[in-house]
């Protein structure tokens, strides 16, 4: 139990109110020595849980402002410990006024997302319902905000929680097996057990499906726009942004790093990933940029292939065997840029040439000149066409956090050799001990086992007050 209190400013600033969260054992002591009732009959510590009170902030003789507090009383707060909630006028004068008083007689300042780790540590939330707190307050779409909402009322960590008690029962069955080794006996039901990892391999591996579309829903589509130094791939991501985002010159390799920027497009979030075009070359800094963008096609749902027009029948041969293999599951589209440097026939027997070299590709196709901004909204709609997002509800279980995800993968991996480990008749210590992993993995998101790195790094990111 953390014996502090705290005290932090909840609200942003500039409204017309501005309030002020006290959490922790001292809180309504701390809160009643600078606050006076106007109704001078009842002081704050003997009002009911869940009201408000009227008065003032005195600071000795002097009166700081005319507030309103409400009271929580542990356990019944967001902290789960004793709370007030000063709503003062929303001068920022006033606010800090008010924080210092409240320093002066004991509180402490909030450390970024410290209501809300108090929450966690006080088993008011879990710990994927305490991120989804942060998800939450950053969401700015609709489909963001369900969610947060969906992972905060805990309908991931309940599902989560029903598969791991039902492991703990049988590992510990297992492990009973074990203490009575030379009697040969099976408490635990193999072929019960196989059917339950079936049903747990099936439900983790729906989850970490789940994450593409979490994560082009939270963090937008990742488009990655690859190619030869010069195709283009720097103007068009400025013409997709709508702003000068990344340097563009004649130079070949002028692009070195990876630029990143989202924009929404129909309704849709796209995460537009600039690369540094790829040729030989002997320049350390320049090879250590073509690995990332490999790195980044990897990673892309969408890979826009520039070719400059012009070229493209170098480009394409030179380039296909290095990007075409790893564009497997995701949709490619062939973007022939600088169309204004060609003729029309030209564009046809480009056309031709594609399908001769790549007859099996369902690739899209699409001429461009992204510096006089041609056919650059024709590339927008295929975006569009190809993102093919599903509309999320809250009832939906969808994994929108990397931790999460990596978790997740992990337990994949540990009931897939349960799994294994059951058709191969391995013998129950071993069996137990993937059980076992496979339980911690699925804690780990709950926050059950997770370590205090961990912990310290996802509180640290919220904002202060929360
Ligand atoms: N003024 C104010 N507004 C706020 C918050 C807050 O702390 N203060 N919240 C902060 O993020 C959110 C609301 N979250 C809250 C969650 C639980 C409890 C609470 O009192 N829980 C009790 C009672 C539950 C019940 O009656 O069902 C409990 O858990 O025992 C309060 C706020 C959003 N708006
Ligand atoms: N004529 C014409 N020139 C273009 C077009 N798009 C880009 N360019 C020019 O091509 C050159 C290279 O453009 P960048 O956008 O820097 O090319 P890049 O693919 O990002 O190049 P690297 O970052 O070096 O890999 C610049 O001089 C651009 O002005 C186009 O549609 N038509
Ligand atoms: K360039
Ligand atoms: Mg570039």
């Amino acid at each position: 139990m953390n014996q502090d209190t705290i005290c932090a400013i909840a609200t942003a600033q500039g409204g017309a109110i501005g309030t002020i969260r006290v959490s922790g054992p001292e809180a309504i002591s701390i809160t009643s020595r600078i606050f006076k009732p106007a109704r001078e009959s009842k002081s704050l510590s003997e009002q009911k849980p869940y009201t408000l009170t009227f008065g003032r902030i005195y600071d000795e003789e002097e009166i700081i402002d005319e507030v309103l507090v409400s009271l929580f009383r542990a356990p019944h707060s967001y902290t789960g410990e004793d709370s007030t909630e000063i709503a003062c006028h929303g001068s920022s004068y006033i606010l800090q006024q008010v924080m210092q008083l409240l320093i002066k007689h004991g509180c402490r300042m909030a450390q970024p997302g410290e209501y809300t780790q108090r929450a966690f540590l006080n088993g008011k939330m879990d710990l994927s319902q305490a991120e989804a707190v942060a998800d939450l307050i950053a969401s700015t779409s609709a489909a963001t905000h369900r969610l947060a909402i969906s992972q905060m009322r805990g309908g991931f960590s309940k599902e989560l929680t029903e598969l791991r008690n039902k492991l703990l029962n049988f590992t510990s069955m297992i492990e009973l097996e074990l203490d009575f080794s030379e009697e040969d006996v099976e408490f635990a039901d193999r072929s019960a057990l196989r059917k339950l990892a079936d049903e747990i391999e099936r439900v983790i591996s729906r989850l970490v499906h789940s994450f593409s579309i979490g994560n082009a829903i939270k963090n937008g589509v990742p488009v990655a726009i690859i190619g030869e130094t010069n195709a283009g791939k720097s103007t068009l991501l400025n013409v997709l942004l709508n702003e000068d985002k990344a340097i563009v010159s004649d130079i070949h390799g002028t692009t070195r790093d990876v630029i990143e920027d989202t924009i929404n497009l129909g309704g849709i979030t796209f995460r537009f990933i600039d690369t540094a075009g790829i040729r030989e070359t002997d320049d350390t800094i320049e090879s250590l940029g073509i690995e990332r963008t490999f790195q980044k096609l990897d990673q892309a749902e969408i890979v826009l292939w520039m070719i400059d027009a012009s070229e493209a029948s170098s480009q394409v041969s030179q380039l296909a065997g290095k990007i075409l293999p790893r564009c497997v599951g995701k949709h490619l589209i062939a973007v022939f840029n600088k169309s204004d440097l060609i003729e029309t026939s030209q564009c046809q027997s480009i056309e031709h040439l594609f399908a001769q070299e790549f007859p099996q590709e369902h690739t899209d196709l699409i001429f461009i000149s992204a510096k006089q901004k041609v056919q650059t909204d024709e590339l927008e709609q295929k975006l569009i066409s190809a993102a093919h997002l599903p509309t999320v509800t809250q009832n939906d279980i969808i994994v929108t956090n990397v931790r999460h995800y990596e978790a997740l993968t992990k337990a994949l991996e540990a009931i897939h050799r349960v799994q294994s480990g059951l058709d191969s008749h391995i013998s129950g210590d071993f069996l137990s001990q993937d059980i076992r992993e496979c339980i911690f993995f699925i804690s780990d998101i709950a926050g059950e086992v997770t370590n205090d790195m961990v912990l310290q790094n996802i509180f640290e990111h919220f904002c202060i007050g929360k």
